[in-house]
């Protein structure tokens, strides 16, 4: 039993947005004590025969229950709604029955830093301070213990000290949440960032991947290298490599659809995920991608750097996890460099079948362009099984998949 509560309150809301889910696990357990004292306050007002109180509470006992399984079934405003009206009514007729400073006027801040500290709009945060702050006042002018008394009436001077304690907890509350928010957005965007082609970095695009697999999203791996790069480096400089890199970043963003993820996972290896398309598909983007570096490459001072890129491609129902999409994804690139580079390879019918599309731009420096021009499938065998093996090892030292496993 207590592992089944346990399992219920550490319940992952992956569907909610990263910035929401805070926001849910703090408020389920503020939802979980206001129901808790809402059961707590029936016995004891009963025993002070507050009956009205005692009905009450029971009243917003059960509404706190379905407040909290709206929250947990994600409707969020809708629970927040619920909450809060329920503890305003609940403050509102304690207040009227028991008068102020027996507590229960402090309830209003509760909802009041309720309403402030959940992800509101900020037009319903305004229009929900004004109704509770009138909601607060009608409570002191009917409040028991108020009596007229010199110029002003006491609920006036009390509505005007409620209004500026109101007024303060709302500039406080606002001030702190937007600066959080204003560097929470900074700090998500630094951590999922590749700094140089604005691309996801290597941690945020294997989440994309682990979070696909696990909801079982079919999709397409896209494993990119860019060829004989260090060539590049090396003849041009590295500030010409890196925009060489710069621009394969804005290729693929490019080239992708909404929803595709592109990420940059080694120095200048690539990763593509596309969702929900199958091995043809797939093939044609990564032929779009290469036809379209072979059409625009990257430019530095005036003179385009010919660049080309090996890629392999793997489709998730053709294994069984995840780490064996990357390494298949890996495997397959690792033969088209092998096969001459500047080619896709994606396997098919045959587990190592190429596919190398037609492309119009020279060979970059260095390459051999082995794969320039062909539009045929290319098939293992044809080297010496020695050598093969000695490169596959030193390709899967060095490759970013075969380091980490990226699940379990
Ligand atoms: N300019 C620049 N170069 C980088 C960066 N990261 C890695 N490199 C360089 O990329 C080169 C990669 O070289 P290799 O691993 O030999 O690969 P390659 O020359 O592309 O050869 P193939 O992959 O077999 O086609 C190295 O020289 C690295 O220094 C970077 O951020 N900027």
């Amino acid at each position: 039993m207590p592992r089944v509560i346990s399992a219920w309150l550490r319940h992952e809301p992956r569907l909610l947005a990263v910035e929401h889910r805070r926001f849910y696990h703090a408020y389920l357990w503020v939802y979980l004590m206001l129901m808790g004292l809402f059961v707590v306050w029936v016995p004891f007002f009963t025993l002070f025969n507050e009956s009205r109180l005692a009905f009450a509470s029971g009243i917003m006992a059960l509404v706190s229950v379905l407040g909290v399984m709206l929250h947990r079934a994600h409707q969020l405003t809708l629970g927040l709604a619920l909450m809060m009206s329920a503890l305003t009514l609940m403050a509102w007729l304690s207040v009227f029955c028991f008068g102020l400073s027996a507590g229960y006027e402090y309830y209003f801040f509760i909802v009041m830093a309720g309403i402030h500290l959940a992800p509101l709009a900020a037009r319903v945060r305004v229009v929900t301070t004004l109704m509770l702050f009138m909601v607060a006042v009608s409570a002191l002018m009917v409040s028991p213990v108020l009596h007229e008394g010199g110029v002003l009436s006491a609920w006036v001077l009390q509505s005007t000290n409620l209004f500026a304690v109101f007024l303060m907890m709302v500039t406080f509350l606002w001030r702190m949440l937007a600066l959080t928010e204003h560097f929470e957005r900074q700090y998500l965007k630094d951590a999922s960032r590749d700094e140089l082609t604005e691309l996801l970095n290597r941690r945020q695009i294997l989440r994309h991947a682990e979070d696909w697999w696990r909801d079982g999203v079919p999709c397409a791996v896209l494993m990119l290298d860019a060829d004989n790069f260090k060539r590049v480096n090396d003849l041009h400089g590295h500030a010409v490599g890196d925009e060489v890199l710069r621009h394969l970043g804005r290729l693929l963003t490019a080239t992708l659809r909404q929803g595709d993820r592109a990420g940059r996972v080694g120095g200048e290896e690539f990763l593509v995920l596309l969702p929900r398309i199958g091995r043809t598909e797939a093939i044609s983007v990564a032929g779009r991608m290469r036809s379209l570096l072979a059409k625009s490459p990257p430019v530095f001072a005036g003179t385009p750097v010919p660049v080309t890129v090996s890629i392999g491609v793997a489709i998730s129902h053709e294994v069984d996890s995840l780490d064996e999409l990357m390494q298949l994804a890996d495997r397959r690139l690792y033969h088209a460099k092998h096969n001459g580079r500047d080619q896709v390879v994606a396997g098919g019918e045959h587990e190592m079948t190429g596919l190398a599309t037609a492309d119009a731009s020279p060979p970059p420096p260095g390459n051999d362009g082995g794969g320039l021009g062909k539009a045929e499938a290319v098939e293992e065998g044809a080297r010496d099984k020695e050598d093969d093996r000695q490169e596959k090892q030193r390709h899967k030292d060095s490759s970013p998949f075969s380091r980490t496993p990226l699940v379990g």
